[in-house]
């Protein structure tokens, strides 16, 4: 393939061989004999591609996440955005911002010159503001692609021996936490990694939540309510049995699995009324029209010992997390790593603190734009003064 249109943009050969490990070992050893030849490093290719500018560093960031997707949502997000559209989208304020600093530059340097039209800064001013809005609902945006790439964190609560671990088993269908009729059975958290309907979750089973003497126990309930803290979604678990099917169940039921405060993120929860085989006939459906009213939280009746019920858990569960992650194939591309939404905050603030000081202070104002650049810049990996130059030339004909 000969460069500049190859991935790296060198010249490069490719040799298609057997695939046995014999074969590729053999080829690979008469290669290494051959001067000036050496294995690449891990990412060399892709770190010489965007080293030749044919890749910005968010496209690497989804060519990355498109070799790791472990299902369809994930593999759809990570495509598009090796495709480049999150990378357009900022490059394109990028471009903006270059704009208003060239204008609010070349004010600094010619105004007093009579050269230039009026109202610059009010355009600049103009331009920012909604630069400002652009990111914001950027970032506002629920954490949607940051779910998708790393996983929905859906918690398993509530009181022990409530077959908390029997769902979590019975979800990822191996037996992963152990279950005993014994309460105060699961101590540690125990995580497992599901695809469910496309979407990635990592569902963990905890300590059953009560008051205890005993020392281990009680880090496994502290250990709870962290997990419950920092969960995206709460399963809470009852055994139906333990409820009464009377209005305001519900709630009276939710307040004893999930304590004052231990939602503080407000979760979204399900409420899982589990052991329906030990119902007596009739008293599931009265169940579910006392909790049904007024109901804060989707409610569903299941057995983890007969199966019955868990398909509507499931799709239950699967809209909940539809709705959280969105398709990533529509809407404007999703903020995916934790790393743009540090710059584009970053950004956020430059830009605030340009309206702070435009009327004080040009040169500060037109510094806070160069840092807002800057942040941008280093999302893309693209960062560059030539470009206000070129703009200062082009917009304004100064300098003749
Ligand atoms: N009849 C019946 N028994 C169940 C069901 N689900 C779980 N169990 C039983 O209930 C007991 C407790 O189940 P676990 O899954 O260990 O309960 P847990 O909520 O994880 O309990 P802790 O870890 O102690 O908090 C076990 O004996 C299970 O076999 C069910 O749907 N029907
Ligand atoms: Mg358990």
């Amino acid at each position: 393939f000969a460069g500049p249109h190859s991935f790296t943009g060198e010249d490069c050969s490719e040799l298609h061989v057997h695939g046995g490990p014999a074969v590729v070992g053999g080829v690979l050893q008469a290669l290494g004999r051959l001067p000036g030849l050496r294995p690449a490093d891990p990412g060399e290719f892709t770190k010489r591609a965007f080293q030749a500018g044919k890749l910005g560093l968010t496209e690497v960031e989804g060519l990355g996440d498109l070799i790791h997707a472990e299902t369809e949502a994930q593999r759809r997000q990570a495509l598009r955005q090796m495709e480049g559209e999150l990378g357009q989208l900022y490059q394109r304020w990028s471009e903006e911002l270059t704009k208003a600093l060239a204008h609010v530059e070349a004010f600094i340097d010619f105004s007093e010159d009579d050269n230039l039209e009026e109202g610059v800064l009010a355009r600049v001013a103009a331009a920012v503001q909604t630069l400002e809005e652009e990111v914001r609902g950027h970032l506002q945006d629920g954490r949607r692609g940051e779910r998708l790439r790393g996983g929905v964190h859906v918690v398993i609560a509530g009181p022990t021996n409530a077959g908390k671990s029997s769902l979590l088993n019975l979800l990822c269908q191996r037996p992963a936490a152990i279950v005993s009729p014994v309460a105060g059975t699961t101590r540690d958290v125990v995580e497992s990694a599901l695809n469910i309907g496309g979407y990635p979750v990592v569902l963990s089973d905890t300590a059953g939540l009560r008051e205890t003497q005993d020392a281990v126990e009680r880090e496994g309930v502290s250990r709870a309510r962290d997990r419950l803290q920092r969960a995206d979604v709460v399963l809470a678990v009852l055994a139906a049995v333990d409820v009464a099917p009377e209005p305001g169940c519900l709630a009276d039921a939710l307040r004893a699995v999930l304590p004052p405060g231990a939602l503080a993120g407000r979760a979204p929860c399900i409420l899982v009324l589990n052991k329906a085989d030990l119902l007596e006939e009739g008293r599931g459906g009265a169940l579910l029209g006392a909790c049904g009213e007024g109901a804060l939280s989707p409610v569903c009746l299941l057995s983890c010992k007969t199966g019955e019920g868990v398909a509507s858990l499931l799709s239950l569960l699967g809209a909940q997390l539809e709705q959280m992650c969105g398709d990533p194939l529509t809407g404007s591309p999703s903020l995916t790593q934790a790393r743009h939404r540090l710059h584009l905050t970053s950004c956020l603030g430059s830009l605030g603190r340009y309206h702070g000081y435009k009327s004080l202070d040009l040169v500060l104002a037109a510094e806070e734009l160069r840092l807002a650049r800057r942040h941008l810049g280093k999302i893309t990996g693209r960062v560059s003064a030539e470009e206000i130059l070129d703009i200062v030339f082009r917009d304004f004909c100064v300098g003749k």
